[in-house]
């Protein structure tokens, strides 16, 4: 038995010391791109982020809807591996496959279908807008769309069926699946249309929206490769990657990262090696999750892509709990990024770290990329928005959106069997989290935050903010300043506010 000398401490219990801000600290000057793959010191990765953040391998996270809209603001999704091979792939596929500003239909509807559930089911979507075909499958003959627009529930009552109010095929202006973005762009302005529907074989392929247009416009930062397609990765895990490995990379993946709560063990080494021996440098595969230093040498070594660091800090993770192992977030970063920076200069190759789990807020993540950590793996922050999966409900008047860990009972995690094929005990809850809006919201403020905090410590990119960033640990005492009560100012009628 050994005790390590150092407490474990958590993202909370540092500050960072304002650095020389100068005239080159800009918001448009700052750079917060980071590599995602390993490379060699001072040369380009194969796979680069604008945006440091990644979506967590979780069912109520990433899914091919989240995926495009991460890989859209410069970030990138993995798409769960808690699913069948095939199923998994044809997420993956989806992704890889959407064009930019072509939408797969949330919605489809049957010409029977009453009104009633056409508005429930519109409710739950963004889109606004569903399509009819024949049969109500997502590729049935095209009949026709409807939108909350065609008709009011009081007036045409809810048991109408969506084929009396739908705007029928024949009057519709519609494009052939070779159309491009600006060519549907031009229809809608010429038709003064809201949506383009495009056809290919009497199906409704995608669709092209109105309120779209400026979101095309503000996707300048995408995360693409070299064809212009957005990228996306893809979790698996240490036991059928010999079959999953091979799915993902055929149906495009562009990266891969095992999916556990310990990374440590033979396992992932030979699932890494496996990927290594049948793909060479063309297919990367990240491992973890890991909180010291010898578990990263052993990752490195067995040749990962990045390796992610943090056990036990997730929100929905109980494994601290129940199994009694994990870290401090910051402790686990501190402690890795030595490992990481000594074989960089060893080795002459540097190994991206991600940081996963143990963010409360937007300043928890600068303060883990300060302390050495190339990008962000987020559950939570991404469940609350309108792209995850989960449903979104009221609760007491407030809007909420359903989140559950992937060791939680839920998620049914075939890797959480024992070996009975039975899951023993859980490593995971299941709850809510409150709605927050849109990706790209949330996105650009995280970022606008992140900037601002660099323009502080005077870094224009994350290398330097990793070589010059000054932290400090924080008292108890200083905590309870943090803290210290304020009772708000409710604005009221009387005061005008
Ligand atoms: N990051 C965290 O702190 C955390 C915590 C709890 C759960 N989770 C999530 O829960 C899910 C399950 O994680 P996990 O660690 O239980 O899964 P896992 O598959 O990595 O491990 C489950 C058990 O199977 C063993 N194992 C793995 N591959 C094997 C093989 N080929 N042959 C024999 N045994 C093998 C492992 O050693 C472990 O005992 C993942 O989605 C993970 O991300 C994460």
């Amino acid at each position: 038995m050994k005790i390590l000398p150092e407490i474990s401490r958590t993202l909370s219990e540092y500050l960072l010391i304002p650095g020389l801000t100068t005239e080159d600290c800009t918001p448009d000057n700052v750079d917060v791109g980071a590599p995602l793959v390993r490379h060699r010191v001072g040369e380009e990765p194969g796979i680069r982020v604008a945006t440091p953040m990644v979506s967590a391998i979780m069912q109520a996270v990433s899914s091919p809807t989240l995926a495009v809209a991460l890989a859209q603001v410069g970030g990138l999704s993995f798409i769960h591996q808690n699913q069948r091979v095939e199923d998994q792939a044809a997420d993956v596929l989806s992704v890889k496959r959407h064009k930019a500003g072509f939408r797969t239909s949330e919605v489809t509807v049957a010409p029977t279908t009453p009104l009633g559930e056409v508005s429930r089911q519109l409710a739950d979507t963004e889109q606004g807008v569903a399509v009819v075909t024949r049969s109500g499958e997502a590729d049935g003959a095209f009949l026709g769309i409807i939108s909350l627009d065609d008709f009011h529930l009081e007036r045409h009552g809810a048991s109408e069926t969506a084929g009396n109010r739908m705007r029928g095929r024949d009057g519709l202006v519609t494009a052939p699946a070779t159309v491009s973005l600006s060519e549907a762009n031009e229809l809608i302005w010429k038709h003064h249309l809201d949506v383009l529907p495009v056809i290919e074989d009497d199906r409704v392929v995608s669709l092209v929206l109105k309120r779209d247009y400026q979101a095309h416009k503000t996707y300048h930062r995408a995360t693409v490769d070299g064809e212009k397609r957005l990228r996306v990765g893809a979790g698996i895990n240490s036991r059928d990657f010999k079959d999953r490995i091979p799915a993902l990379v055929e149906a495009g993946a562009d990266v891969l990262c095992l999916d556990s709560s310990d990374g440590y063990s033979v396992y992932q080494a030979r699932t890494v090696e496996f990927a290594r021996e049948t793909y060479g440098d063309d297919v990367h595969v990240g491992a973890g999750n890991v909180v010291d230093g010898r578990a990263f040498r052993y990752l490195a070594d067995a040749g990962a892509a990045f390796v992610k660091v943090g056990i036990g800090g997730g929100a929905i993770c109980t494994t601290r709990a129940q199994k009694g192992i994990g870290r401090g977030q910051a402790s686990a970063l501190l402690d890795v990024v030595e490992a990481r920076d000594a074989y960089a200069q060893e080795t002459g190759v540097y190994v991206p770290l991600c940081c996963d789990g143990g963010l409360l807020n937007d300043s928890h993540m600068a303060m883990a990329l300060a302390m050495g950590a190339d990008f962000i793996m987020l559950g939570r922050y991404f469940a609350r928005l309108d792209e995850s999966p989960s449903r979104k409900l009221q609760i007491g008047g407030q809007w909420y959106k359903e989140y559950w860990g992937e060791g939680s009972r839920r998620a049914q995690n075939a890797a959480r069997y024992g070996q009975r094929g039975q899951m023993v005990f859980e490593e995971g809850v299941d709850g809510y989290v409150p709605y927050a809006g849109s990706l790209y919201d949330n996105v650009e403020r995280t970022r606008a935050k992140l900037t601002s905090t660099m323009i502080s410590c005077g870094s224009t990119n994350l290398r330097d903010f990793h070589r010059d960033a000054v932290l400090v640990p924080v008292s108890a005492e200083s905590f309870k300043q943090t803290g210290a009560e304020v009772q708000l100012r409710q604005p009221t009628i009387d005061s005008g506010e």
